[in-house]
């Protein structure tokens, strides 16, 4: 398998549209996400309604756009990096924290530490039916002085004028994601707002909006996948989940320099673009500001926190995940349906 990181062609507009024409198509309808240059005020509107907006020629990870293979493998450091393997394609998240009370979930993706150059022969030699894998390992200070370099080059000035602008609460990690050809990571929210900029390849993002929580269907709070949607976008269960046919989204192409504005709480299911080779990304996580007063009616966000705050207490009240089930549908079914 190539390491080579491919650079979007002079002619960028070509690689997206042909791209747009290899995608695999879902049951489910989608329209573009809009795609605007920093500078254009329509990037401040959606950004304030927290929708989600490609937003071009931030320069915002412009120092690591010669972030490839091999510049990784000798500047990154000894150090052991975060990686996952998996004989599938999709590398759905786990904490693991979780898995304790769940002693027979089967897991599709291994979590194995192993140095970048470790990392890297393993994609070299990768052959039809061998494991896949994808590294996904938070920047922190055991990187190379030479990454810590182009780090510190990153456009911070950009990224905290948007940090204070939309009153986002701290950075808490940027996340070095770097794929093999073809890798997806299924459908899911996260309780921060992202900035997700794209350095190799390309990446596909679904994207929907929380209010789409009832068409996803995600595990329960307590479940080692929590956050992450049940439903098998390849081969949806429909009698399990009969509002998956109701589900509508946005989709996006991303390549090197661009930057997705992800909001929180917006689910998203994204693929490395196959046949197109290795993809790097950094994304930049930051906590959600607090809100200064409730107004109602309540955003869909809102309903998801609140959902989630009551399935933490019933969980934690009644000390045993097992029952928690019955006591909810006691509580609603008969009464609430
Ligand atoms: C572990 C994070 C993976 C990333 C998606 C991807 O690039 O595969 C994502 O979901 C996010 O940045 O929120
Ligand atoms: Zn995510």
């Amino acid at each position: 398998m190539a390491t080579s990181v491919e650079r979007s062609p002079e002619s960028g507009e070509d690689a997206y549209s042909t791209i747009r024409g290899e995608l695999k198509q879902y049951s489910f309808q989608t329209e573009p996400v809009p795609r605007l240059h920093h500078l254009d005020p329509r990037v401040e509107a959606l950004m304030r309604a927290e929708k989600p907006v490609v937003i071009t020629d931030t320069n915002l990870v412009k120092s690591a756009f010669h972030w490839d293979a091999d510049y990784l493998s000798s500047n990154i450091g000894s150090a052991k990096q975060t990686v996952y393997s998996s004989y599938k394609n999709k590398f759905l998240y786990y904490d693991d924290k979780k898995l304790p009370q769940f002693p027979d979930l089967q897991l599709a993706t291994k979590h194995e530490e192993m140095t970048f150059k470790e990392f890297t022969e393993k994609v070299k030699n990768h052959k039809k039916g061998d494991k896949i894998y994808y590294l996904q390992q938070a920047l922190n200070d055991s990187v190379g002085k030479s990454l810590v370099l182009d780090f510190i080059k990153f456009n911070w000035s950009w990224a905290t004028e948007q940090q204070k602008k939309y009153k986002w609460g701290a950075l808490t990690s940027n996340l070095l994601l770097v794929g093999m050809d073809g890798v997806i990571t299924p459908a899911h929210y996260d309780e921060q707002q992202n900035f997700f900029a794209q350095i190799g390849g390309f990446k596909r993002f679904l994207l929907f909006d929380p209010s789409m929580f009832e068409c996803l269907y995600p595990y329960p709070v307590y479940h080692p996948h929590d956050r992450q949607s049940q439903v098998d976008f390849d081969n949806p269960d429909h009698e399990r989940f009969p509002n998956f046919r109701n589900l509508y989204g946005q989709e996006a192409i991303v390549g090197p320099g661009d930057v997705l504005y992800l909001p929180i709480y917006w689910w998203h299911q994204v693929e490395s673009v196959p046949n197109h080779g290795m993809t790097v990304s950094v994304n930049f996580w930051y906590k959600s500001g607090t809100e200064e007063k409730i107004v109602y009616p309540l955003k869909p966000q809102q309903k998801v926190a609140m959902m989630r705050n009551i399935e933490k207490m019933v969980t934690s009240a009644i000390n045993n995940h097992e029952e928690v089930p019955h006591l909810l549908k006691t509580m609603v079914l008969g009464r609430y349906t």
